[in-house]
């Protein structure tokens, strides 16, 4: 059996994780995670109160999504995962995932970010946390296994994009 892979969708909030994500997860027959829904209740909590989650906070996310990540390709499943992963010490947590773990940066202008997160409705995520989010991302290093995508245009073409680079 092949080794499993997982192709991480990060980037700060609004950049299109779930959207870009869910449909390469398609694309690929693969399943989807989402590492929104893995958040502790106190973590959404905090974040809907526009409080940014510290690493101490995001530790134990980060865990229980790299176990997604792992449980699947115990199963010889291959994975697309929705996670901001914005620093590169929470990829790490990420790479220690079972199987190969790969990361497309979803570069999305600041600008369509503000548009997005405030015209976004039914979401936890507050518009004013874009700043922190920012300030905290730290962009793939040359040495780690991923890609940044720009991304303008439709869904479609980003997706395009997407499988593009990562060949
Ligand atoms: N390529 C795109 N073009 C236009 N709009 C998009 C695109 N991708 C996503 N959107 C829209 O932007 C908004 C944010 O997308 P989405 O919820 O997928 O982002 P996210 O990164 O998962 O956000 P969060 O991390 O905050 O959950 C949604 O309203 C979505 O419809
Ligand atoms: O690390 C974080 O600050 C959080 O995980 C956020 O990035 C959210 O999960 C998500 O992106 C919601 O908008």
């Amino acid at each position: 059996m092949s080794e499993a892979e997982h192709i991480v969708v990060m980037g700060v909030s609004g950049t299109g994780k779930t959207t870009i994500g869910r449909l390469v997860a398609r694309k690929l027959h693969r399943d989807f995670i989402e590492g929104d829904d893995l958040h502790p209740t106190a973590n959404v909590a905090q974040m809907r109160a526009g409080v940014p989650l510290t690493d101490a906070e995001r530790l134990p996310w980060l865990r229980r999504v790299r176990d997604a990540m792992s449980e699947a390709a115990a199963d010889g499943r291959s994975t697309v995962v929705a996670c901001s992963a914005l620093r590169a010490s929470y990829r790490d947590v990420l790479r220690t995932a079972e199987g190969r773990v790969r990361f497309v940066h979803l570069a999305v202008p600041r600008a369509v970010l503000e548009h997005r997160v405030e015209h976004r409705e039914g979401h936890f995520m507050p518009a004013s946390l874009l700043d922190s989010q920012l300030a905290t991302l730290e962009p793939l290093g040359a040495d780690e296994d991923g890609v940044e995508v720009p991304v303008s245009g439709r869904a479609g073409l980003t997706v395009r994009s997407v499988l593009a680079a990562l060949g």
